[in-house]
């Protein structure tokens, strides 16, 4: 039986496989199964699908591309970086997160802990010896705490959604481009040509990207002295920006270590993106093996 691809946009390491119980789902070489709709029958990342998320993840769009100004991003990271927020241990901070629902996200509506716990679990299975990667699995969306009253309580815009770098132009690619028209960046002509601030291959860690989630959670990790490699950083840091890793924008700007990292993103993101589902996952259960992760590339206590 021959397996229809709903989507074309999975990357090379797409293999069609013969599955007896289902024509329409699709086995990555890894041996997960991607579903062909997301919880609400459309396919993945439609943006524009009519659905009952469809209005407000676009209205989400639209504030969040008129307000991430280079400006406003400098500001922000300022502030943020400092991380003297609160304190408190990774495993916290995920038990905090079962009270967070992500407006920008047309495939989920579950508690947030669910989407760590499910990305990380079907990563387990299919790379059961990177424990690295199931551990930045688990913590990837944990910078969505920015909503909660004891870090600023941060509108959705300045949390959640794609990212996409402040500074130059911003490609078309992104969602809802047209948004960006009411953004002061984008007739400011410092701001608004295909490298703006940047220099061709200067490497991503000297470009400013829209604040948000992984931002901030790259910061956490790599000012608490994380002993996660390289891979796992970049992914944090760059899991929101679909714009680079699924439409090749930008590529310009990377350098050699981000072209090796960008590997190991694409390998994430299928993960990120397929698992959303209503099947929970039992926190009690799985809690012991992550806490081992947690000790392995962590401190205990963290400054947020
Ligand atoms: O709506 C989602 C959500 O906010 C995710 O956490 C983010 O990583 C995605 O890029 C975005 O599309
Ligand atoms: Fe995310
Ligand atoms: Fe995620």
């Amino acid at each position: 039986m021959t397996i229809l691809i709903h989507q074309p946009d999975f990357g090379i390491e797409v293999e069609e496989k013969k599955v007896p119980n289902s024509e329409k789902d699709l086995v990555l070489d890894g041996g997960f199964v991607l579903p062909h709709a997301n919880s609400f029958g459309h396919n993945f990342r439609d943006y524009d699908a009519e659905s009952e998320r469809q209005q407000g993840v676009e209205t989400f769009y639209k504030t969040q591309h008129i307000h991430q100004t280079y400006d406003f991003v400098k500001k922000m990271r300022g502030e943020y970086g400092k991380l003297d927020k609160v304190e408190m241990s990774l495993w916290e901070c995920c038990e905090l997160l079962n009270n967070v629902v992500d407006e920008s996200d047309p495939d989920l509506d579950e508690p947030q802990i669910q989407h760590l716990l499910q990305t990380a679990e079907a990563i387990r299975r299919d790379y059961p010896n990177e424990d690295w990667l199931h551990l930045t699995g688990l913590i990837h969306d944990l910078g969505k705490v920015l909503l909660l009253p004891s870090f600023g309580e941060l509108p959705q815009w300045a949390v959640v959604g794609d990212t996409f770098p402040v500074g130059c132009a911003f490609d078309e690619s992104i969602v809802h481009h047209k948004y960006f028209n009411e953004n002061p960046d984008y007739s400011n002509h410092a701001y608004n040509t295909k490298l703006g601030v940047y220099e061709k291959g200067c490497g991503l860690d000297k470009v400013s990207m829209s604040w948000g989630h992984d931002d901030y959670m790259y910061l956490v990790a790599k000012e608490n002295k994380s002993t996660l490699p390289s891979a796992g950083l970049f992914i944090i840091r760059y899991h929101s920006f679909y714009a680079l890793h699924k439409s090749g924008a930008y590529k310009h700007l990377m350098n050699e270590e981000d072209e090796e990292n960008l590997k190991w993103l694409h390998v994430f993101n299928k993960y990120d993106l397929y698992s959303k589902s209503k099947v929970r996952v039992d926190v009690e259960k799985v809690k012991p093996y992550y806490l081992s992760l947690i000790q392995k590339y962590f401190p205990e206590k963290l400054r947020w």
